[in-house]
């Protein structure tokens, strides 16, 4: 007896499989036609199809109306809590002034940080819960969230202590990431190294809390160094942390040869990633997030090389890089239709780059990403006809139903077409 079925599936998107998929088999896609899915005690306990579905018996049935079916989305980068908004920036951009200049004019992340730490935990809390429900109701079941806009002691911990306190409370599973590293604040302007050794104090602090699973560090032009990241995620290393890294987002500075040296889990943006660069990843274990929300944004038409990653055979994951100023969207699904159209990715690329890649990109492989016996039952169901339809039909929710651990906990109202 299941405690619920869902039954007339038209595509279900198992996802099947072990370990982060890369290069060529990324347009393998594991799917089941006419499927059913069964479900007891929150994990997936039965896949087969539609036909054999009869034959059990089930407390909740759930019928996906012949539609597509997938695990939860997986968004593996994001800058969920912060205060505050940057809409006033836009005019600057539509005059052409380059985000790195508005950073260095105190603007960017400088504003943000000026409002988060001015923010109350329970302000940061309330603020980041309507963001989590909103990536929730696009399909995500787990986020990967990061600190940043603190660059203080206490302005840090507070942000990491919210997204502990959101995967504690909210039904989308937060995965935190200590990104101290963000930019050097108004205070150390004349002393990066200075703040470095401070946000490296910062980690014995976090790791005591378990406050963060990952370490991240922005290597860009005016914030920090190849050589400074390379000593700080190293500290991170010994420390215990896993590491990821923002790099080479504008400027080629060779970030992605950092993050295979030091062994990152994933480095993220690699819009200035070379080629030697690429083949470097394609051969290592570090998984490549891409983020063309934020290239679509900052407008300068450069994306990220997708199709020689994925050709020298990298595991690519997509993300929205949520944050108030250079992506401001929850909307995992609109990264997808500009993955398939600036990244040249294909549909089932797409569909491994937002579920099992993505989760592997937070190490959170075993757990989320795909529809599998003994898994965690996260799963989507889309009012699509099939899983090329999303990333096509773009700018609209797809989907209909969102279960967490078997509980349905999100669902679009009968007649709700927005
Ligand atoms: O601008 C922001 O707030 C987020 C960001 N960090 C590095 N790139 C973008
Ligand atoms: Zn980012």
């Amino acid at each position: 007896m299941m405690d619920t079925l869902i039954v007339n599936i038209g595509q279900l998107l198992t996802m099947e499989g072990d370990g982060p998929v890369k290069g060529e088999q990324m347009k393998m896609l594991p799917l089941i036609e006419q499927a059913a899915v069964g479900i007891k005690n929150g994990r997936v306990a039965w896949i087969g199809s539609n036909e054999e579905a009869k034959t059990i018996s089930a407390s909740h049935l759930i019928d996906a109306e012949g539609k597509l079916v997938t695990p939860g989305l997986v968004d593996p980068h994001t800058h969920l809590v912060f205060a505050g908004s940057r809409e006033h920036e836009l005019s600057l951009k539509q005059q052409g002034v380059p985000y790195l200049d508005i950073l260095k004019r105190g603007g960017g992340i400088l504003s943000t940080v000026r409002a988060t730490r001015a923010a109350s935990e329970e302000e940061l809390y309330e603020k980041a819960h309507v963001h989590l429900d909103r990536m929730l109701s696009y399909g995500v079941t787990t986020v990967e969230a990061k600190s940043g806009y603190g660059l203080d002691v206490e302005t840090e911990r507070k942000q990491l202590r919210v997204a502990k306190r959101l995967h504690q409370t909210h039904h989308v599973d937060v995965v935190s990431t200590f990104l101290g590293a963000h930019a050097i604040p108004t205070e150390h302007q004349n002393n990066p190294d200075g703040f470095l050794r401070q946000m490296v104090d910062l980690l014995d602090v976090i790791k005591q809390e378990q406050l963060a699973d990952f370490v991240d560090i922005f290597c860009e032009t005016g914030v920090f160094t190849v050589e400074q990241s390379r000593t700080f995620l190293q500290k991170a290393k010994e420390k215990g942390f896993a590491v990821k890294i923002h790099a080479d987002e504008i400027d080629p500075l060779g970030g992605t040869e950092l993050a295979v040296e030091v062994g990152a889990v994933s480095a993220d943006h690699l819009v200035g990633a070379s080629k030697a660069g690429i083949q470097q990843l394609a051969h290592a274990n570090t998984i490549a997030v891409l983020l063309p929300g934020t290239s679509f944004y900052l407008g300068k038409g450069k994306y990220a090389k997708a199709r020689q990653m994925i050709d020298e055979g990298a595991a690519v994951a997509l993300a929205t890089d949520f944050n108030p100023g250079s992506s401001p969207t929850e909307n995992l699904q609109f990264i997808m239709t500009l993955a398939a159209l600036y990244l040249r990715m294909t549909p089932e690329e797409i569909w491994h780059a937002v579920t099992v890649n993505a989760a592997y990109a937070i190490n959170r492989g075993q757990d989320a990403g795909r529809i599998m016996i003994g898994r965690r039952a996260d799963i989507a169901i889309w009012d699509a006809p099939n899983y090329m339809y999303v990333p096509y039909h773009y700018g609209i929710n797809h989907v209909r139903m969102v279960l967490k651990d078997g509980k349905v906990v999100s669902e679009r109202r009968k007649g709700d077409v927005s």
